[in-house]
């Protein structure tokens, strides 16, 4: 088996599409002495130069290694890189070369990734929807899109019914904020579950006042209640709400993620394989996850080599509860990059069988798309926001 002999990152994208805080995405090959080739996936945050260069920085601790020995790799990252745990920069380029180096392995045994990391406990898993409403203001619009997504299938969605409020949300807001949930959720009957996006913006009073509101329509789970940082704040939730609550895609390490499990503050933990260290420390956290009886509901924003690394771990592992999905409101060049997807079909997606994370690269669409610069920033809507979304009236 070959050794690492290059580690290049690609910056692709459009600047400005339906969906900014994707617009972009870092992808990274990963190839061996004896041309094998593995892929991986980052994120960009706004820092798109930064994170390229961040590849190519800790890439120089991984040339020449062996990609089998995932665990020997990082930590040799983990004792040069001395800001590791407090840098989601360099956290994010090592998940990048730890996906490929995985997808490698699979390359070389002829095995999906999920056969190497303890085999299939569910053949297909099931996906809840996220970025389908775009534009999406009155409940109308709510109602309208909410239904699309039901007719394809989905038997979950994901939504941020809280438009432009932050920190503090008044009467009028949660009012506002009550009118499209309930459009949501009569749309999609009782059936489907809903799920509520906070995106960690709002003080801890206002978010207990939303939970008494949000509590009536019974979410599947509330998601970052209160700033991510927070954990007073975030205790003070608990005590006022039985709303189960999602956190964790801002989380870059297993011992930050321990120190919400610890005190009992999160049901469900959205760690990203991107940010949390790769496959290797995802499996992990799951692991750990799982002795707190908290399941997985793993975050999954990004492009379409994320999306199959992560199902290829939720195809493993016991604590699994849901997995997040942008795929069908993924920008064309998104889908077009991968030759083998893996579809949502009937709220599901089917676990691939292919060696490796299970997608094969079109070359082509990576000369295509190459971008130079930064993310296009939208002063007006804050880049986490769902395109057209950050509108505080009716
Ligand atoms: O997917 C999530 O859970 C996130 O909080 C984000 O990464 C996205 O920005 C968002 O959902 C789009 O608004
Ligand atoms: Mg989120």
């Amino acid at each position: 088996m070959g050794k690492i002999v290059s580690i290049e990152p690609f910056l692709l994208g459009k600047q400005t599409t339906s969906a900014q805080w994707a617009s972009l995405m870092v992808l990274v090959r990963v190839t061996t002495s004896d041309g094998q080739v593995g892929w991986g996936e980052t994120v960009t945050a706004l820092r798109s130069k930064t994170m390229v260069e961040s590849v190519r920085s800790i890439s120089r601790i991984f040339i020449g290694k062996d990609p089998f020995n995932v665990e020997k790799n990082r930590l040799e990252w983990y004792k040069h890189d001395f800001n590791n745990s407090i840098s989601l920069e360099s956290t994010s380029a090592f998940s990048a070369i730890d996906i490929a180096c995985w997808d490698l392995i699979g390359k070389y045994t002829g095995e999906p990734v999920h056969r190497l990391l303890g085999g299939v406990t569910r053949e297909k898993v099931k996906i809840y929807a996220n970025g389908w409403y775009s534009d999406c203001v009155s409940p109308e619009d709510f109602t309208k899109k909410a239904r699309e997504v039901v007719s394809k299938g989905y038997k979950a969605l994901k939504f941020d019914p809280f438009g432009a409020n932050f920190n503090y949300i008044s009467k009028e807001g949660i009012d506002i904020a009550e009118k499209r949930v309930k459009a949501v959720r009569e749309a999609v009957g009782e059936d489907v579950d809903i799920l509520i996006e906070h995106h960690g913006r709002f003080n801890y009073s206002s978010a207990i006042d939303i939970a008494k509101m949000l509590e009536k329509y019974n979410p599947l789970f509330v998601e970052e209640p209160v700033h991510p940082e927070d954990i007073q704040g975030l205790k003070k939730y608990r005590e006022n709400t039985s709303l189960k609550v999602a956190l964790g895609e801002r989380i870059i390490n297993k011992a930050y993620a321990v120190l919400f499990m610890n005190e009992g503050l999160v049901d469900f933990l959205q760690a990203d394989l991107y940010r949390i260290g790769g496959i290797t420390e995802a499996k992990k956290i799951s692991g750990i996850a799982e002795a707190f009886d908290v399941d997985m509901a793993f975050h999954n924003a990004q492009g379409p080599i994320l999306n199959a690394a992560s199902i290829q771990l939720d195809a493993v592992i016991p604590n699994f509860l849901i997995q997040e999905s942008f795929y069908d409101w993924f920008p064309q060049w998104k889908r077009d990059l991968i030759r083998d997807s893996t579809p949502v079909e009937g709220g599901y997606a089917i676990v691939p069988k292919r060696p490796g994370i299970g997608v094969e690269i079109n070359e082509k669409v990576i000369e295509e798309n190459v971008v130079k610069g930064e993310e296009y920033l939208n002063l007006k809507e804050p880049i986490w926001v769902v395109k057209g979304t950050w509108r505080d009236s009716l």
